[in-house]
């Protein structure tokens, strides 16, 4: 198989001016004092990409992707190495890119389709398709500066699709359109793929990345951290991605243990429980409560929440339908007989997820030690992506707080799947022609009948 592209030896520097001057007479005076430090935003890049290959650059913020793909269009020159492109490049980047603001639609899609190496008469029969896939036959006389983000996009994509190129370089702007314009620009590189173009795109969403390239990069500090199948490279991507969540929750979690901590003299009697329960459920509609929040009577105390991951490790970050213990410590500072505890789970938008307590799931507590742990052990969290925030109580079955401690702690979901919504249920999907469908109409009859 012929290469497209390939990528020899490849690094950037950049300069960064650290200019430290404040006011004019400072600039002035130090105009030539600027400090420059070199930045290497890409090092050592060795890439070959097969003609038809449909490839995926993924990394965090910063990493470097954009750089290399505008190394690749030729919009940038590398400092050191060099590429080798076989074929005709068109290029998708940022948005906004090769349009001249004051200029109307029309005008710029001669700009742009120019830059991407258009005759002018190969743009004219071109024009009416790149208007019609753009939708923005309405528009397309008026000067783009005052279109919207979506409609800078659409019609950058449809002139970028339309050059017919055979190399199609595109930086993460589907994120930009909406879903009809998002699941067109799918089919089109569908499109191409089918006709053995090869594409090269800069996408966040993994989902996407699995689901149509052939091939994944990861660059990690403008290194090749790793290439290969989607599926291998995206999950030890996902995994660091993880555990370095894991690491930022456990380092705020220890930052903020003991504001939350109440001073003896400052116990809040039961009256006070009552209205800053109130409160708290009015705040909650909207806002989330800011801070953590306690109130209770104190004589069964909560002394520590923490959660603990599959591994028995402890962790505030979990993958959608993983295994999740929430381990509550209290101490009894007198013996009480009706004990509950229970749980409450927030998303950061403040909707309420999921609430519990050993009463409503008749776990009944009948010798409980006067210091211990009380665990909630959840076989599979199934909240979508996110940030939440847990609500733990020690109360009696009527509900009178011996300790409620709302926001106790934050923890956040992460998924490979990108389904939307609240929670995750669990499916399947089947395909069933009529007459299955009779039939199976028929068993569930007779099931309901027996
Ligand atoms: N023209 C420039 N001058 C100086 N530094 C730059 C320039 N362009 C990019 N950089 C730096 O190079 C690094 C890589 O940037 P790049 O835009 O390629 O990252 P990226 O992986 O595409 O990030 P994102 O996912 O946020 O788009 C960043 O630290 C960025 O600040």
């Amino acid at each position: 198989m012929s290469t497209a592209v390939e990528v020899i030896n490849l690094s950037k520097k950049f300069h960064l001016y650290q200019d430290r001057t404040q006011t004019l007479k400072e600039m002035i005076i130090f105009w030539n004092r600027q400090k420059m430090e070199d930045f290497w935003a890409l090092r050592d890049i060795n890439l070959s990409i097969p003609r038809g290959a449909t490839v995926g650059l993924i990394g965090r913020n910063g990493s470097g992707k954009s750089t290399l793909l505008k190394i690749i269009s030729r919009i940038l020159y590398p400092t050191t190495g060099e590429v080798k492109i076989n074929g005709r490049v068109s290029t998708l980047l940022e948005l906004g890119a090769g349009f001249h603001p004051d200029f109307t639609g029309r005008e710029n899609i001669f700009l742009n389709a120019s830059i991407l190496g258009l005759s002018r008469r190969e743009t004219e029969r071109h024009l009416r398709d790149i208007i019609d896939f753009a939708e923005l036959e309405e528009f397309i006389d008026n000067p783009v500066r005052n279109y919207s983000s979506g409609m800078y996009v659409r019609l950058g994509f449809s002139v970028a699709v339309h050059v017919d190129p055979d190399i199609l370089l595109v930086d993460e702007v589907m994120a930009v359109g909406d879903l009809a314009f998002q699941k067109k620009c799918l089919e089109k590189i569908n499109e191409f793929r089918r006709r053995g173009k090869t594409i090269i795109f800069v996408a966040h969403d993994m989902s996407l990345v699995q689901r149509i390239c052939d091939y994944v990069v990861w660059l990690e500090h403008g290194e090749i951290k790793a290439q290969g199948r989607p599926g291998e490279v995206i999950n030890r991507y996902l995994d660091l991605v993880a555990s370095r969540e894991e690491e930022r929750m456990l380092q705020e979690k220890e930052k903020s243990h003991g504001q939350s901590e109440w001073n003896e003299g400052e116990t809040p009697t039961d009256q006070d429980a009552g209205d800053k329960h109130e409160q708290y459920i009015i705040t909650d509609q909207t806002d989330p409560p800011a801070r953590t929040n306690r109130w209770g009577n104190h004589q069964v105390e909560i002394t520590a929440v923490k959660m603990f991951n599959h591994r028995g490790k402890e962790s505030y970050s979990f993958e959608c339908g993983q295994p999740a213990t929430i381990a509550i410590h209290y101490i009894m500072h007198k013996p009480v007989s009706d004990l509950v505890f229970g749980i409450g789970i927030f998303r950061d938008d403040g909707l309420h997820c999921y609430g519990t307590n050993t009463d409503i799931d008749h776990f009944e507590i009948e010798s409980l030690p006067p210091k211990g742990v009380v665990e909630c052990q959840i076989q599979s969290i199934h909240f979508l992506e996110g940030r939440y925030f847990l609500d733990v109580a020690a109360h009696t079955k009527e509900g009178i707080p011996y300790d409620y401690w709302t926001r106790c702690l934050e923890f956040s979901i992460f998924s490979r799947i990108k389904d939307v919504g609240v929670a995750r249920l669990e499916h399947g999907w089947v395909v069933l022609g009529n007459s299955e469908r009779a039939l199976l109409k028929n068993k569930i009859w007779r099931n309901k009948e027996q």
